[in-house]
């Protein structure tokens, strides 16, 4: 039998939806800038997965100069634990941030959270405020704010969790009330502050959205599961082809792969017909558990190179981004016109 080859390039990037900007991102970032003045600190989250596509600029510009620090969040997920590729990884995202600090967590290890707690101890101050210092949790959906904020409480001042979190994006819809992580004895304690996860207005690159779509920052149902496996299916090949043999061989054909997963997984309709789009977002579940390999989707060397290239254009401003969600906006409104 001939060895399977992976596709070196994904060939259906066509009709992928680039926007995902709702109510609540909107409202959400100008309540966050409306605060800024009584913001001591943030603490941007990232997905480890896609270290690069998850920075949202958009924080950046409505942020400005608040002390911060950076936290990749499901660590878990994107790497093999203590592998030398681990550090290598690390150290190159390191190096994307050089004034920053910058954390590597996931929920099941204390190890960096204890790191984060010793950090803040020490860097975040508010000497001139008797309500003591506060930070500013903020990153796209579902990237794991709420967790961290649980979790940051919990080594912090050893209570329970006090935030709700949850699998798909938008359980954070509102500026939560400060959750008190750090106890001093100068009486300045540490206040977190969780925030709605804000997507950006407009994605430039349609495989960037389906890298988000796949880590949880977009609703499940704003792109085609089958879709997202088919790109899943080129990454994970890409990476260890053997990762998903519990149910199929190696393969490039999403459809007849997810028929495969469907019958070995039993979800079958009527007369034992397997059922796509529930296998599709079966096996993207599954991912996201880490059941079918634990690898990033960013290629850090490309963007090791892209940051090297003083050719390359910077990302979308946030101005840009905004435009261009409204022509896209204007687009369906017209197309809608026409075809009605
Ligand atoms: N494996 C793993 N899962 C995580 C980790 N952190 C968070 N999660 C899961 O990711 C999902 C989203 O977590 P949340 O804390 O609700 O995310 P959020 O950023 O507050 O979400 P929004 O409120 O929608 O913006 C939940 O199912 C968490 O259990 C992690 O480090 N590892």
């Amino acid at each position: 039998m001939a060895a399977f080859v992976p596709r070196q390039v994904f060939p259906h990037y066509g009709a992928i939806p680039r926007s995902y900007f709702l109510g609540h991102h909107r409202a959400g970032l100008s309540k966050m800038k409306s605060m800024l003045a009584s913001i001591d600190y943030v603490v941007e989250c990232r997905d480890y997965r896609a270290p690069v596509t998850s920075i949202n600029p958009m924080f950046e510009e409505a942020l400005g100069k608040t002390r911060r620090l950076i936290v990749y969040t499901k660590r878990d997920l994107g790497n093999i634990p203590q592998s030398p590729a681990q550090r290598l990884a690390e150290k190159k995202i390191q190096s994307f941030d050089p004034d920053s600090a910058v954390f590597f967590v996931d929920s099941s290890s204390r190890q960096g959270i204890n790191q984060i707690i010793k950090h803040l101890r020490n860097d975040a101050e508010a000497p001139d405020r008797l309500v003591g210092c506060r930070v500013l949790v903020v990153g796209m959906p579902n990237v794991g704010k709420s967790t961290l904020i649980n979790h940051l409480r919990n080594q912090g001042m050893g209570k329970a969790k006090a935030l709700k979190t949850g699998g798909q994006p938008g359980i954070t819809r509102k500026i939560a009330s400060p959750v008190k992580i750090i106890e001093r004895e100068s009486g300045s304690h540490v206040y977190v502050l969780d925030t709605p996860g804000v997507f950006m207005p407009y994605v430039s690159d349609a495989e960037n959205m389906l890298k988000l779509a796949l880590c949880g920052c977009v609703k499940d149902a704003v792109i085609s599961p089958v879709t997202l496996v088919d790109y899943l299916l080129y990454k994970v090949n890409l990476h260890d082809a053997q990762a998903y043999q519990r149910w199929s061989a190696p393969t490039n054909d999403v459809v007849p792969f997810l028929e495969t997963f469907a019958r070995r997984t039993g979800l079958l309709g009527k007369g034992g017909v397997p059922i796509v789009e529930s296998a599709a977002l079966n096996f993207i579940q599954k991912w996201r558990a880490g059941d079918v390999g634990r690898f990033m989707l960013d290629d850090l060397e490309a963007e090791e190179r892209r940051r090297d290239d003083p050719e390359q254009p910077a990302r979308l401003s946030m101005t840009q981004a905004l435009r261009n969600e409204r022509m896209t906006r204007k687009n369906k409104l017209d197309v809608n016109k026409n075809s009605a």
